[in-house]
């Protein structure tokens, strides 16, 4: 299942479900075909075989081949649909299972932006209701759906042959049935599309709520959030009272046709008896087949609204394809000009990172403005400014989580661009604003990302150099402890953490988003001389919020409104710079405001937030 996300002529993939149900399973479909044709065809001649015994009962010859035979074709036939139906169902589960892998991989590997607009809970969705919807397509669509029509033209051929009479008067009777059955099965897909919307929504709607528990619940607000998913619940549960009353339809249309169908049969047939025209053993065995015409016939109409359903499910997996995921290969990234035979080394001698003129932003409104920057290749460089500012956003394009709308960013020395992203991410560690952790082992935490696995004691080191060796060994399973389910972290621990992961990385450029937000000042002193060691021979660049961080670096670039205002040594910028003076005197360094200096009312001390 690894298809691309479009065909040769650009127009988006679509989900060939049989090709993907049956490719490379010749076998066993070849093996449900020729149970599924012997289940019909013994659900054909059964009452033929009773209509014979009847006949042999009159006649009271044969009596005991005929029960023989009867009984045979009857359990023939059920054993033969019941072994295709448990095939079949196999194939299906695995095509869901597929399915799912392949949703799963292809939500990791989207870009940012286009994840967070899909949301989280609607990508679940995907695995949860999308996923049985589409099952129900290959439950039905390639053996049942078929062999239903089967049975319903074999039994009408059947009834034809024994009185073609009566067959007209039958058709003439289901006809209107079917014509408002028609109807009814349009409205359905209409129904189901919005169904499986709305159900998408109510998740995300959901899960965002679920992540933001704590706040809620400290804000005593479960009532008010309840109170609107309960709405969206019941908007869904409107169109799905909608469905189901059309679907409560078609049974009593059938019955309806059916039992007209039976009045105008035993009314004919009588006639057609006392006339001498039909023998009674037939006249039975027409009456049995008129039964036996509406299971197939219900079974074909209900397969072909549930075919609905599942074809509505089978649009949203066409549309989470048809997003575009970032390139991971090793090759040329998207909209690189890279000369061919360039090789993809660092250029010596260049900063780890350079801006030039970089225009940003993430809807209309610009985040960043004409910036120019640079981070020498080693030492520490500290990017100072008010909240907003633009300090995340400069760090989320060295690593092109977005790419900026105008002007150009190298990182040492090739353009971001140039690189693939697994190059490019290859040389970059990075401590997010969050300090995130996978709800995974303190082990797998620490080497997220490395093939090589780590030894305990490279990992012990990590940990004793950020101050939490201790605090980790003290947990049941030690470094093989889960994270996140019982045993969680403190703030200032999970940021701990992730610094050490950086750590462990020999990456030549490590981006740390405010890294001592949440430490205290023993661990945040452990932290300045981690980041002395690293950035011996690496590039760190250092969202800073804390005067002491800043007093370090060997570089210090000013943003405010998302511009750089400044950039050079402390010392020099304490000179040339007054907004810079000002931060550092009042040690307000990225306390809130709109992350234009001007704009700050009040300085604010602590600069810790
Ligand atoms: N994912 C996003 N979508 C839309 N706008 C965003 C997004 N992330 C940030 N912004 C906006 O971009 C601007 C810069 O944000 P950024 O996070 O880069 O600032 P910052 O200087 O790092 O702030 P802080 O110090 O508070 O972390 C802000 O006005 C913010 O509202």
């Amino acid at each position: 299942m690894s298809a691309p996300v479009t065909n040769t002529d650009g127009s988006p993939e679509r989900l060939l479900l049989l090709r993907e149900i049956f490719g490379g399973r010749r076998l066993q479909l070849a093996g449900v075909l020729v149970l599924s044709l012997a289940a019909t065809a013994a659900t054909l001649v059964l009452p033929w075989t009773v209509g014979k015994l009847l006949e042999a009962i009159q006649k009271d010859d044969g009596l005991t081949t005929w029960t023989w035979l009867m009984v045979a074709v009857g359990l023939g036939s059920a054993a033969a649909s019941a072994v295709a139906t448990y095939l079949l169902s196999r194939m299906g589960h695995q095509l869901i299972g597929r399915l799912r892998v392949r949703s799963m991989r292809h939500s990791i590997g989207l870009g940012l932006h286009a994840a967070r607009q899909e949301g989280t809970g609607n990508l679940a969705t995907r695995l949860t209701a999308d996923a049985s919807a589409v099952k129900s397509i290959v439950d039905i669509a390639p053996i049942q759906l078929p062999m239903s029509l089967v049975t319903l033209v074999g039994t009408m051929v059947i009834m034809g042959v024994l009185d073609w009479v009566l067959l007209l008067i039958t058709l003439g009777a289901f006809l209107v049935a079917l014509a408002v059955v028609a109807v009814v099965v349009v409205a359905l897909r209409r129904k189901y599309v919005a169904i499986q919307d709305q159900v998408g929504s109510l998740t995300e709607h959901f899960v965002a709520t679920m992540e933001a528990l704590t706040v809620i619940k400290a804000h005593r607000a479960e009532r008010i959030v309840s109170a609107e998913l309960a709405n969206r619940a019941e908007r869904v549960a409107r169109f799905e009272v909608g469905a189901s009353a059309l679907e409560a339809l078609m049974v009593p249309i059938i019955n309806l046709g059916q039992q007209i169908a039976l009045v105008a049969v035993i009314l004919g047939g009588g006639a057609r008896i006392t006339s001498g025209d039909l023998e009674l053993g037939t006249f039975v065995a027409f009456l049995l087949y008129l039964f036996q015409l509406t299971a197939p016939l219900m079974m074909a109409i209900s397969a072909t609204s549930t075919i609905q359903m599942g074809l509505a499910a089978r649009k949203r997996f066409e549309g989470l394809f048809a997003l575009p995921s970032e390139e991971l290969s090793a090759g040329q990234a998207p909209g690189g000009s890279q000369a061919p035979g360039d090789s993809r080394a660092p250029v010596a001698g260049a900063p780890a990172v350079r801006f030039e003129k970089v225009d940003f932003a993430y809807g209309e409104e610009p985040v960043l403005r004409q910036v120019d920057l640079t981070v020498p290749a080693t030492g520490l460089t500290a990017m100072v400014g008010l909240s907003g500012s633009g300090k995340s956003t400069v760090l989320g394009l060295v690593e092109r989580f977005m790419v900026p709308r105008q002007g150009r960013i190298e990182v040492f020395g090739r353009g971001a661009d140039q690189w693939s992203l697994a190059e490019l991410r290859g040389r970059l560690a990075y401590v997010d604003q969050g300090a995130t952790l996978l709800r995974d082992t303190v082990r797998n935490n620490l080497t997220l990302g490395q093939e090589q696995p780590a030894s305990d004691e490279v990992l012990l080191r990590a940990l004793r150099d950020v101050g939490l060796e201790a605090e980790i060994t003290r947990l049941p399973e030690g470094l093989d402890t889960v994270l996140g389910g019982t045993h969680d972290l403190s703030g200032g621990q999970r940021q701990r953490l992730a610094l050490a992961r950086a750590s462990l990385s020999d990456a030549p450029l490590v981006l740390l988003d405010e890294p001592s937000s949440q430490l205290d000042s023993i661990n945040e002193l452990r932290l300045r001389k981690l980041v002395d060691d690293i950035s011996r021979d690496r590039a760190v660049l250092v969202v800073a919020h804390r005067i002491s961080t800043v007093l370090h670096a060997d570089h210090v670039i000013v943003m405010d409104g998302g511009q750089v205002t400044a950039q050079g040594r402390h010392e020099d910028l304490m000179r040339t710079s007054p907004m810079y003076a000002e931060l550092v005197r009042g040690q307000a360094l990225g306390t809130s405001g709109n992350g234009t200096f001007e704009n700050t009312t009040a300085v604010l001390t602590g600069g810790n937030r």
